[in-house]
């Protein structure tokens, strides 16, 4: 579980975020949605640290993220796997090494033990028989599934995802998005993704976190979104032509 309380975060004379509290739950898939420039991205940074908050607290499970020392929050890195907008696999690295990477930087594992796990979590998101291969020999769905592979290889409690199924056709965003689910409730983790995509609200929103110019301005799930009276949140579920269509028709 991560617990946000009274989260500021400012740049300059620009306050980005205002006043959030969200808790977001293990084992559940945990969605922050919001227009471009609403702060979802420095949410989720000040979530795992990139960005130091103002004022508030983080908390994951019971330990204070926000007002502990760089030793002690390093140790809770560990325990996080992050997805990042376009996959963000090293170019230069092969399938298997890309994934045993953070093997290589914080387990104590034999190398045949990393190897294994490596090949493991290839094995959990379904890629066999590509261990030789470069990103850039991939397909755009395969390199996904291997940045999952990657994030979940330490058994992560805390898994973040960037845009995740950004650049993806829309057959293959829902196997992600799929896959991001199914995995969060194997292992129990709590899982935050920051996404534009309607169809992951749709197929996966157990928690829903609607941010508009830094405030959280609406909570709730897949089935209660579509008939909430929030206009702005409206407005940005029905910007689209289809999903105005979709709403008439139903
Ligand atoms: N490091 C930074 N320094 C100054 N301003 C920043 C910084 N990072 C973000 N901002 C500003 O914070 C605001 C929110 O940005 P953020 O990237 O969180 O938006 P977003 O909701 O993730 O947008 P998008 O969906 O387009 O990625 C924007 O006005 C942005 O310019």
């Amino acid at each position: 579980m991560i617990t946000l309380n009274n989260v500021n975060k400012s740049f300059a004379n620009l306050q980005v975020l205002n006043d959030i509290s969200i808790t977001f739950e293990a084992g559940k898939t945990n969605l922050i949605i919001g227009q471009s420039g609403s702060g979802k991205t420095v949410l989720l940074k000040s979530i795992i640290g990139l960005h130091d908050v103002d004022s508030g607290s983080i908390f994951y499970n019971d330990r204070d993220f926000t007002s502990m020392n760089l030793k002690a929050k390093k140790e809770i890195r560990k325990e996080m796997g992050m997805v990042f907008q376009g996959g963000a696999l090293f170019d230069s690295m092969s399938v298997e090494e890309n994934v045993l990477f953070p093997l290589q930087m914080f387990s104590d594992l034999s190398e045949k033990e990393k190897i294994n796990r490596a090949n493991f979590c290839l094995d959990r998101v379904n890629i066999q028989n590509s261990n030789h291969l470069f990103p850039a020999e991939i397909s755009g769905g395969m390199q996904k599934r291997v940045a999952i592979a990657r994030a979940i290889a330490l058994n992560p409690k805390y898994l973040f995802c960037d845009e995740p199924n950004s650049g993806l056709d829309p057959v293959t965003a829902i196997v992600i998005d799929n896959l991001i689910h199914e995995i969060t409730k194997e292992y129990n983790m709590t899982t935050i993704i920051n996404t534009h995509d309607m169809n992951s609200v749709i197929e996966n929103g157990e928690k829903i976190i609607f941010i508009s110019n830094g405030y959280k301005a609406w909570e709730g799930n897949k089935d209660e979104i579509f008939n909430t009276d929030n206009t702005e949140l409206n407005n940005f579920v029905f910007a689209s032509e289809l999903y105005k269509k979709i709403k008439s028709l139903s």
